[in-house]
């Protein structure tokens, strides 16, 4: 194993580096955002370089937009690309029915958009990730800045008749809030446990100041999980398969985290 990578970094690699054995010539592939999301974009760099592939890519995230742009990979808009073959994007929880919670960092509303236009969402994370419920992570509601007091006390609203554990909402970044990529504002949920998200997905995006929730239920149907060891697991509905990658690999790669 890489020496210079901490246990946490060394399964976010592994999972990267496994996800892109799936990426193959010509495909049109939506990148996702966060700190795997971040690897997978390097690991693609280099095989991109290394194989000469004929890649289009569409970056969920001004921050991998950058990130893609200056490794060398061609990117587009979504509305340019059209129909995707294959997104990869890291997640912040999923559930035993593959259902994940993300936006931790921000991303979510642009993520589920470039998902939703994609053939296959593969989803590349790391054991703690791995949960028997969801919720366990604040849920990310992204809302738009206009009337936001009336848009939290329908939230709350929502969630006094959801079956959550609790019902603590924050504005991310409190007095200095967090702008989104689409100029938004994002209200974490901490809920503890949901345990019916179709329920919650539905009736939070009916309140017209939120622009789109953090639960991607149903979108994915590949995890790829990655362990410090190198060892990865690829989990389908059909069952799961161990793989390793080579850990060194990860000193070769162009670029690096923000
Ligand atoms: O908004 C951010 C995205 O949904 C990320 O994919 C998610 O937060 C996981 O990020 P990380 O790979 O850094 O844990």
């Amino acid at each position: 194993m890489s020496l210079s990578l901490s246990p946490a970094e060394a399964g976010k690699f592994a999972a990267a580096r496994r996800s892109v054995d799936f990426v193959e010539d010509g495909m049109r592939l939506g990148l996702g955002t966060g700190s795997t999301a971040a690897w997978m974009v390097r690991c693609l760099a280099k095989r991109a370089r290394d194989e000469q592939l004929d890649l289009l890519c569409v970056p969920t995230s001004e921050a991998t937009e950058r990130l893609a742009r200056a490794l060398g990979l061609t990117v587009t808009t979504l509305d340019e690309a059209g129909h995707l073959d294959l997104t990869i994007d890291g997640a912040d929880e999923f559930d035993p029915s593959f259902n994940l919670i993300k936006g931790g960092g921000g991303a979510h509303l642009r993520e589920k958009i470039v998902a939703a236009a994609s053939q296959e969402m593969l989803v590349i994370t790391d054991p703690s990730k791995d949960v028997a419920a969801l919720g366990a992570f604040p849920l990310p509601i992204e809302v738009l800045r206009f009337g936001l007091a009336s848009t939290r006390s329908q939230i709350e609203a929502v969630l006094a008749e959801e079956p959550v554990a609790k019902r603590e909402i924050r504005l991310r970044g409190g007095n200095d809030p967090l702008v989104t990529d689409e100029g938004n504002f994002i209200i974490d949920a901490h809920l503890g446990r949901i345990d019916d998200p179709e329920a919650l997905a539905v009736a939070l995006n009916k309140i017209p100041g939120v622009v789109e929730n953090g639960l991607f239920l149903g979108m994915c149907r590949t995890i790829v999980i990655g362990r410090e060891d190198g060892s990865v697991e690829t989990r389908t509905q059909d069952g799961s398969k161990i793989t390793d990658v080579d850990m060194a690999e990860a000193e070769t790669l162009p670029g690096g985290p923000e």
